[in-house]
């Protein structure tokens, strides 16, 4: 059985590497240089690396400088997101090295560009289906962009490489990851799925790593590692058995 990928998050506000819970701005609490958390990370052991420019995605600046110096310091594998919704931050994005990027909003307001971005690079684009029940979300996850499956459905026909599943009401929470919402968007999609929001502790990890054979490739991990609820080399080691 292919091993699950765990891709350790830094999220970027204000040139600070923070966690948010719901993703909800105000709720940040700080864990300092993004720079030296990232390192952190790939020193722990780390194969990929979640960059997220939350200033971007809120439309509150951007950090793009920042995730981009962030970018070029790593070894491991990056899949970046947040702000990028056109032609010049996708190349910005893309210029960085990243191995990936994750498209939110602009899947939702822009899906004749994410279709032309998506057939010129191919799995250099993953979607991120952010969710509140099946609604999706986005511009930081306060406005409304329509039905999981209706938009899943009109990805998969224009060739969409890859999903990222973020449970909104899970997010930052440390309650568990919603189990439930992979089973359902691997059955819905033969794309591979990357799990994010509500991850607390190793258990969760080893529950997410059983649907691996539905299609869940990854998971993304953020809090419970800022919160030292485990360590990454644990993590690592859970999902490695
Ligand atoms: O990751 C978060 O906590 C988060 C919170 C609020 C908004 C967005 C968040 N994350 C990432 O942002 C991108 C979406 O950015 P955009 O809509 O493309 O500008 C999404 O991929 C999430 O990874």
């Amino acid at each position: 059985m292919a091993k699950l990928e765990l891709l350790p998050a830094v999220d970027v506000r204000d040139g600070q590497a923070v966690r948010l819970v719901h993703g909800e701005s105000g709720t940040e609490t700080s864990y300092g240089s993004p720079l030296e958390a990232a390192l952190a990370w790939q020193r722990a052991g780390a194969e990929w690396l979640h960059l997220v420019d939350l200033d971007a995605a809120f439309g509150t600046g951007d950090n793009r400088d920042l995730v981009a110096e962030v970018t070029r310091a790593m070894d491991i594998k990056v899949e970046l997101s947040g702000g990028i919704r056109d032609d010049a931050s996708l190349a910005k994005a893309l210029a960085t090295g990243c191995t990936r990027v994750n498209l939110g909003t602009a899947a939702l307001e822009t899906p004749e560009w994410v279709a032309k971005v998506i057939a010129e690079h191919g799995d250099k684009i993953a979607v991120g289906l952010d969710v509140r029940g099946t609604t999706l979300k986005g511009r930081g996850w306060t406005r409304d962009g329509g039905d999981l499956y209706e938009t899943l459905e009109r990805l998969d026909k224009e060739g969409c490489a890859r999903y990222v599943v973020t449970d909104i009401a899970k997010d930052g929470t440390l309650q568990g990851p919603n189990l439930e919402l992979l089973r359902n968007v691997c059955a819905a999609t033969d794309r591979p799925v990357v799990a994010s929001g509500g991850v607390s502790s190793l258990d969760d990890l080893r529950a997410i790593a059983q649907l691996v054979p539905l299609g869940v490739e990854g998971s993304i991990v953020g809090k419970a590692l800022y919160a030292k609820a485990f360590t990454l080399e644990e993590a690592l080691e859970a999902v490695a058995e």
